[in-house]
């Protein structure tokens, strides 16, 4: 589904990201770990094309196709789909509107959608002017749900969510990975696919991950079991990285 080959990416001449080879399986869901400033988001944000990322070297490959240089655009119409961290306010852009761009799909059921993400009364709305933290990724998860994306590129979905929201997000998140799929392959388990970043793991409760990535320093230190690893940093912190690095590249 997506394989990114020797990446390494700057960010006004400052090298971000270094020689990262990371896949992700069709129908599975990668795990994304890593401490703070680790690159984690610029690697997020550099699969989905957004400006400022320079790419120095190496190929992104999503469906066999190399995307390395195509446009935003161009990457969300073969199915890349994003949930950022801090998305801008769209002041003069309402919800609703966005969301009908978004979806360009007749069967697309935006009023059950909204509803069940309790954003109903957010429709008329500018886009994330004056959202809370928790109301902004609900916004986020109803603009990915009106895209049906192939690849769901999340960026921590529970910072700044509170433990009653965390479920719903989860459980949307589950539902979304799960659900009718325009990448679905009969003999995959399912046919969407993610690459989540997470810290606390608290997504992990509702999402259930195959692989795991720990990235320090832009660089890959380890892939593994997602669930031993985030046990392994809850106990030992990030230092583990390095013994993980020497002991599995
Ligand atoms: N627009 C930018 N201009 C300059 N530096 C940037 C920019 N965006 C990111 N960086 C730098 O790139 C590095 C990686 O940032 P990134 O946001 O990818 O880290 P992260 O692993 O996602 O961290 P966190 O877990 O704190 O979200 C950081 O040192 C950050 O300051």
């Amino acid at each position: 589904m997506l394989e990114i080959k020797d990446l390494t990416v700057e960010i006004g001449g400052r090298k971000i990201l270094n020689k990262v080879n990371l896949k992700v399986e069709q129908g599975s869901t990668t795990v994304l770990f890593g401490p703070n400033g680790a690159g984690k988001s610029a690697l997020l944000m550099t699969l989905m094309g957004f400006s400022g990322y320079d790419i120095v070297s190496g190929q992104i490959l999503f469906k066999g196709v190399d995307i390395t240089h195509l446009s935003v655009n161009e990457r969300a119409e073969r199915g890349l789909g994003i949930m950022t961290q801090r998305p801008p306010n769209l002041t003069g852009v309402k919800l609703k509107d966005l969301v009908k761009v978004i979806s360009n799909d007749h069967s697309f059921d935006t009023d059950a959608a909204s509803k069940k993400l309790d954003m109903e009364r957010f429709m008329d709305r500018d886009v994330n002017v004056g959202f809370s933290g928790g109301e902004i990724k609900r916004s986020e998860l109803l603009q990915l749900s009106a895209q049906n994306p192939c690849l769901y590129l999340l960026d921590e979905p529970e910072s700044g969510v509170d433990l009653v929201s965390i479920e719903e997000i989860g459980t949307t998140i589950d539902e979304l990975l799960s659900s009718r799929s325009k990448c679905s392959v009969d003999h995959y388990k399912r046919g969407n696919s993610a690459l989540i970043i997470t810290h606390t793991g608290q997504v992990l409760d509702y999402v259930e991950p195959d692989v795991g990535y720990i990235l320090c320093n832009g660089v890959v230190m380890c892939r593994g079991n997602p669930r031993e690893m985030l046990k392994e940093i809850k106990a030992h912190g990030y230092q583990e990285c390095i013994k993980c690095k020497q002991a599995t590249l």
